[in-house]
């Protein structure tokens, strides 16, 4: 039996070249759940497509664009760096669209990148076939690709090629979000993500991507507040000191962010409850995925 992989996919690209296009096609109507809401946060997860083989977690990275004051530039330092952690990026083009100063500038902040890069030139129905090479060759010494992939996702031409390349490029790994999360419980999943962001963003590279969070319920209101209990899993007691922080003062600003988006997204004022819990190898323990909604056998 192939191991089950999975895995991280930025997906970048200028305004219009259709990347919710692309999205829409390869996860349908989750997406629809997901992006409006999560609209707020700076990584937003754009979709979770899960298959029998693999598992791909979308992930749009909106603070990258040519920057024009200092705070766009640190905006970009920080997205940008954020894409060493993932395990594909892809830089997303229109073939109708000539190589410009704005794609230069991106793809040249990513030349540094450790992380594979994947060209994907979409729209290609309207353009020539004749004129592809043309596009590609404007591209090709921008950067160092290793996938170049011409589609349509209004047609869908090579959008299976496109999977079939993501997948064979992505790791083994768990499925970090069972399928049936996003379509029954949507807002559990949206808040545990939201909680993950602000832990991922405030800790940077000190706390990796495999930090849990489970919402253990979000149904009691207290003193006209929605009271949300959720629990946030690392698996050495050093990230625990991390994700707290001194005088609890790090667990404080995670938990004042995550409240805001998450008032933002549910519409109205929550009392924000987090735990910090040690969960050695938490992705080998089966009571521990069962209680986090994961299937054993999802993981083999
Ligand atoms: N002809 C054609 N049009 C496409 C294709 N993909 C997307 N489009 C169109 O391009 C336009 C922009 O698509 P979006 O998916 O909104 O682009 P986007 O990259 O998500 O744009 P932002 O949200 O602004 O970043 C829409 O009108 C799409 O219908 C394609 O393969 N062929």
């Amino acid at each position: 039996m192939t191991e089950f992989k999975s895995g991280f996919v930025a997906l970048l690209g200028r305004p219009n070249v259709g990347k919710s296009t692309l999205m829409n096609r390869l996860v349908g109507e989750k997406v629809a759940i997901m992006s409006p809401k999560a609209q707020t946060t700076r990584n937003k997860i754009q979709g979770v497509i899960t298959d029998s083989d693999a598992q791909i977690v979308f992930l749009d990275t909106p603070g990258i664009h040519k920057p024009k004051n200092d705070l766009d530039q640190y905006m970009d330092k920080a997205a940008f760096s954020s894409l060493n952690e993932v395990d594909i990026a892809i830089y997303m083009t229109s073939a109708d669209d000539k190589i410009g100063p704005g794609d230069r500038y991106i793809l040249n902040e990513l030349a540094s990148l450790k992380t594979p890069l994947f060209l994907v030139i979409n729209k290609i129905d309207l353009i020539h076939p004749d004129d592809l090479l043309t596009q590609i060759l404007a591209f090709k010494d921008e950067a160092n690709f290793a996938e170049v992939i011409p589609l349509s996702a209004t047609q869908g031409n090579n959008v299976e090629e496109l999977m079939t390349e993501i997948k064979s490029y992505l790791p083994v790994g768990p499925k970090y979000y069972p399928d049936d999360q996003l379509t029954d419980h949507p807002e559990y999943f949206i808040v545990g993500e939201l909680i993950r962001e602000k832990i991922l963003e405030f800790t940077r590279d000190e706390v990796p991507h495999s930090t849990a969070v489970i919402v253990e319920d979000m149904n009691t209101h207290q003193q006209g507040k929605l009271v949300i209990n959720a629990v946030i899993y690392v698996d050495r007691d050093s990230q625990k000191g991390i994700v707290i922080g001194k005088g609890a003062a790090m667990l404080k600003k995670i938990g004042i962010g995550a409240r805001r988006e998450i008032e933002a997204l549910l519409g109205e004022k929550v009392n924000l409850k987090l735990q910090v819990s040690v969960q050695r190898n938490w992705r080998d323990n089966p009571l521990f995925l069962a209680r986090a909604g994961y299937n054993q056998k999802d993981l083999n």
